[in-house]
């Protein structure tokens, strides 16, 4: 029997260079110049990013990034770098890493992947996002897609949905929560990366459905399969049911937002401050929109956060790892792809 030869592509986010302000800058350029992330005709998109966020948030992100960056690299880069290892012990096929923003681009990966198989026929490509929405999964998929296209190559790309509510991916994700429940916890937060509310209306196909009809994310809609809040209130409710955690015992919010628009609703930053008034002392906090540790979470929740907490008088504040290199995730990746 003939088999298709094959590789596969881990996508993730990017980070920049190195804690310089210029390879912070030039990152942050590549990111937020793109149409998906920042949603607003060419010109202005120009103006603002150049003009106003960048020169601003440069440098203080690269204070953020010196906080955690190792001597390997950014979390985000050493530890998609030890997932692609720890992938290939578990696949035959060749297994390259690819990042949206920065090195290594798609093509990079694509060319390993033909150096290694020069018979390559199909690649399946893993936007390393359980979730869709447009500033990640969608924005990821399209530049992978348009690599290959301008690359003329000849092998077919095979592209893995979002995962979010995949059997695999939220075991291996209750597994990783699991120990932490032993220790005493008041609750614990599921907490995602934010995205403009604007965006979750603009992917809905039907324009109708998403945050504008009653409990739109709790009613069966065509849309869910595009829309990041459906998909994050399924992700959460699941786990938690897993996990036999109570309903007061749990609750999900949106963090690292950026300006001033409307984003998902409750800030995680805001219910930080909010939540040892309301007496949760004890907390854990797990970010399931992120499959490995970053900026976002090492940084802004386990630093900012936590010290944000603390100060309104909470108790003890638990950041969970993400899902990183947890064997019961890359076993799901394993069967994805060979499933695919
Ligand atoms: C989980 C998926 C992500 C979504 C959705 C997302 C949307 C989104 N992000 C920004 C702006 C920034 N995000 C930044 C960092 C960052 N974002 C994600 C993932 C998602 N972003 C990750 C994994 C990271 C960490 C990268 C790392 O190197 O560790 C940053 C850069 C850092 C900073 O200056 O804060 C920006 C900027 C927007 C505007 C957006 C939706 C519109
Ligand atoms: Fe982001
Ligand atoms: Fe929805």
């Amino acid at each position: 029997m003939a088999t298709t030869k094959r590789g596969i592509v881990l996508m993730n986010l990017g980070s920049p260079d190195s804690t310089r302000v210029k390879d912070v800058r030039r990152y942050l350029n590549e990111f937020l110049m793109d149409e998906r992330v920042i949603d607003m005709p060419y010109l202005k998109r120009l103006l603002l990013v150049k003009g106003i966020i960048v020169p601003f948030r440069a440098p203080k992100s690269a204070h953020a990034y010196s906080t955690i960056w190792t001597k390997e690299g950014s979390p985000l880069m050493v530890i998609s770098k030890q997932l692609q290892e720890a992938l290939q012990k578990q696949v035959t096929e060749p297994v390259a890493l690819a990042m949206r923003y920065g090195a290594p681009a798609p093509w990079t990966a694509y060319d390993e992947l033909l150096e290694k198989e020069p018979g390559l026929e199909e690649v399946v490509l893993v936007p390393l996002y359980p979730h869709y929405a447009m500033s990640s999964y969608e924005t990821a998929v399209e530049y992978a897609k348009e690599a290959h296209k301008k690359g003329k190559y000849s092998f077919k790309l095979t592209i893995i949905p979002p995962f979010y509510d995949n059997a695999l991916f939220l075991e291996a994700l209750a597994d990783s929560i699991k120990p932490y429940l032993q220790q005493p916890y008041d609750q614990i937060i599921f907490s995602y990366h934010g995205i403009p509310e604007r965006h979750v209306q603009k992917t809905d196909p039907s324009g109708t459905h998403c945050l504008k009809a009653a409990d739109c994310c709790n009613v069966s809609n065509e849309a869910h399969k595009f829309c990041y809040r459906h998909q994050i209130l399924v992700t959460t409710k699941k786990v938690a049911e897993m996990l036999n955690i109570p309903a007061q015992k749990y609750s999900y919010a949106f963090q690292s937002r950026l300006g001033r628009d409307e984003w998902l609703k409750p800030y995680t930053a805001q219910r930080l401050t909010e939540l040892p008034g309301e007496g949760i002392k004890k907390l854990l906090i797990v970010c399931p929109a992120f499959v490995s540790d970053c900026l976002e979470t090492v940084e802004e929740i386990a630093i900012q956060g936590k010290e944000s907490f603390m100060q309104a008088g909470g108790e003890s504040f638990t950041l969970i790892p993400c899902l990183n290199v947890h064997p019961m995730w890359v076993k799901a990746l394993a069967g994805w792809v060979r499933e695919y």
